[in-house]
């Protein structure tokens, strides 16, 4: 099981989402957690690291939870998922080719883990286009 905390940012009804280098799929930004280390901690770090921005740690609030086929490698990824306010600018650090703000159409352009995002939000109404 590959253990990994995501952020789930949404805005006018889009999700932030990434793609690395040399892949067509798109991520939900995030990372694995390091031993010891706490899913706000992980997040913080991660988000950091990929997006250049610093997240608010009193604002994060857990989405949900989801396992998935983990992409490009055999087994299972478990992505809990979270909300949270940032300040800084978003820019795409130099391990992430492209960011993007993706709606309901694009579903099938995520991960597997990301898809089951995007359709829990559908069936919550907070997804669009
Ligand atoms: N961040 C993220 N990872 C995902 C998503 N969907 C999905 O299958 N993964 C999978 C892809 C890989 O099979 C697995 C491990 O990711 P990775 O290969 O990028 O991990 P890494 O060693 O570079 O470490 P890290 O930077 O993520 O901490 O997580 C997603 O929506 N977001």
């Amino acid at each position: 099981m590959i253990d990994k905390v995501a952020w789930l940012r949404v805005e006018s009804g889009r999700v932030l989402a990434a793609r690395s280098h040399g892949k067509s799929v798109w991520y939900l930004p995030g990372g694995k957690r390091e031993p010891g280390e706490s899913d706000v901690a992980t997040l913080v770090r991660e988000v950091a690291e990929e997006l250049s921005v610093t997240i608010d740690p009193a604002t994060v609030h857990h989405f949900g939870t989801f396992e998935a086929p983990a992409h490009g490698r055999a087994g299972v990824v478990r992505m809990a998922c979270y909300t949270a306010e940032y300040h800084g600018t978003l820019a795409a650090s130099a391990e992430v080719a492209e960011l993007a703000w993706l709606g309901a159409a694009d579903r099938d352009r995520l991960s597997a883990a990301g898809a089951l995002v995007f359709d829990e939000m559908h069936r919550r109404g907070e997804l669009t286009g």
